[in-house]
């Protein structure tokens, strides 16, 4: 189509050569809605060379990923992402291809089924109870504890018994506060833009500068140096398969013949690149989910009461949540739907790429566009949510609204040909630690706190994931003794 006759999104005034990059602030997602406000829901930016759609609206948001899935169903090849995915050989940040089909469909099938779920429930009770025992200590003293700390370590043991069959104590890994840094090193630089990618030809000069390239290289270095270690451990001869993990069940259907070229060292490649995925999708959203409950919780002391009656009332004087329990408790359920829609822990999803021109709300999309989904600003959008700025639960009492991605107004896993895999692994590490918490401990705030002295900012920084800006400490008692 000629140039002139396309119908364009509206987009912001532009810089020369810039583009629309100074427009993007510390918290991007945050920007873009301000952005949108603006000039517009479905909105065309660029970031120096790159054109980047940012869509905002839950009609768009079901153009992209419902009526135009498969010409926006591609992911972008920036410079960080194919370092640290082995060249794209991952499910998550891997073009649309082949082979991105085949290994998406044998993980839906080995590695993210409700059956394979369903396997590790002992390791997720096991982790959760001795995490409960460690703050019941703390409580004996009745001192605050950090509890994003306490819950990022939860599920990155989880995660590193699931999948690496290892525990991440004792690991090359192992010391909690490396560990979630390196989670966040990664979780920057793999959806980062590189100055390369916006100035071609002269970028290189800049990201030499900012150390960005040492970066990614310092960050790649540290976690194929663990992934080579535990596909090394699961290669060992007379390796005694006590619990099938995820490398043991990649590693099969390597044997299997997935691996078109069947090199040994290419398919190890695949193997760490899925890891990393793992890594990723498991660790801090799960965390960040089971944190944002808590802070939104604390500071309505009565939503806090009503879920933890809820709690107490069916499971009585046991001691402890298990998972059989979950499903019995819809005011959890309601308090986990409600957290992910003020903090969806991907706000922009996964950024996606065309491949095809397409229509977007009537507009024309360019193949080779990159979209960012705004789920965080959907799900505050008032045209679908009443006072949206609220944490309140029971708008989702009637049950009506899902998070398996056929409600376009809330979308915290994404959803079609890209959707989120993991949705029930997440959920179900989220209810069952988030349960625990409530049942086994009332919740007070350190002396002198107040509940609207809780900040809830978000971090700064373009990441894939936002987190809390500030610590949550809270102080524990037990409920039982
Ligand atoms: C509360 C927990 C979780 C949330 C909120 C979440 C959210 C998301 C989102 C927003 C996407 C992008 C969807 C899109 O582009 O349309 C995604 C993709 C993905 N997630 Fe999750 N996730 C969670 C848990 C997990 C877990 C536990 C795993 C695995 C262990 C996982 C693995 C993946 C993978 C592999 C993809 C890429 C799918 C693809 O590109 O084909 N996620 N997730």
């Amino acid at each position: 189509v000629n140039k002139e006759l396309k119908h364009l999104p509206p987009s912001p005034p532009k810089l020369p050569i810039l583009g629309n990059l100074h427009q993007i602030g510390a918290i991007p997602h945050n920007s873009f809605w301000n952005l949108s406000k603006k000039y517009g829901y479905v909105l065309l930016l660029h970031l120096g060379r790159l054109p980047l759609l940012v869509v905002s609206s839950a009609d768009a948001a079901r153009d992209v990923l419902k009526v135009h899935d498969l010409a926006c169903c591609s992911r972008p090849r920036l410079a960080g992402t194919r370092r640290l995915t082995y060249n794209f050989l991952d499910i998550a940040f891997s073009p649309y291809s082949t082979y991105w089909r085949e290994i998406r469909k044998t993980a839906v099938l080995e590695l993210f089924s409700v059956k394979q779920v369903q396997s590790f429930r002992f390791i997720r009770e096991e982790e959760v109870a001795s995490l409960m025992d460690l703050i019941s200590q703390v409580a004996v003293s009745a001192t605050p504890v950090d509890l994003g700390e306490k819950i990022f370590s939860l599920t990155g043991s989880i995660i590193f018994r699931v999948s690496f069959g290892t525990s991440f104590q004792g690991s090359i890994l192992d010391c909690q506060k490396k560990l979630q840094q390196l989670v966040h090193e990664l979780e920057t630089v793999i959806v980062g833009f590189t100055a390369n990618e916006y100035f071609p030809y002269v970028g290189w000069i800049f990201d030499r500068i900012t150390g960005l390239h040492s970066k990614v290289e310092k960050v790649f270095k540290d976690i194929d140096t663990f992934f080579q270690h535990v596909v090394d451990d699961h290669l060992k001869p007379g390796r005694r398969e006590q619990h099938r993990d995820i490398i043991d069940v990649l590693l099969a259907t390597e044997r299997d013949g997935i691996d078109q070229d069947g090199a040994v060292q290419q398919s190890k490649h695949h193997v760490k690149a899925v890891l990393l995925n793992v890594f990723l999708g498991g660790i801090d959203t799960s965390a960040l989910t089971v944190l944002w409950a808590m802070a939104e919780l604390v500071r309505k002391p009565r939503l806090m009461k009503r879920a933890q009656d809820e709690i107490r009332n069916y499971v009585g004087r046991k001691g402890k949540v298990t998972e059989d329990k979950l499903d019995q408790l819809p005011y959890l359920k309601m308090v986990v739907k409600e957290t992910l829609r003020l903090h969806p822990p991907a706000p922009l999803l996964i950024p996606r790429e065309t491949m095809s021109p397409c229509k977007i709300s009537g507009y024309d999309i360019d193949p080779k566009t990159i979209i960012f989904v705004n789920a965080w600003a959907i799900g505050r959008d008032p045209k679908h949510w009443k006072n949206p700025e609220e944490f309140s639960p029971e708008r989702f009492a009637d049950g009506l609204i899902d998070f398996k991605g056929q409600n376009f107004e809330y979308l915290p896993f994404g959803s079609g040909r890209r959707g989120c895999p993991g949705i029930y692994m997440g959920i179900i590490t989220t209810e069952l630690l988030l349960a625990n918490l409530l049942y086994c401990f009332d919740w007070k705030l350190p002396d002198g706190v107040k509940e609207e002295d809780i900040d809830m900012e978000e971090n700064v920084g373009a990441s894939l994931t936002v987190g809390k800006q500030t610590p949550l400490l809270l102080i524990p008692i037990s409920y039982l003794h």
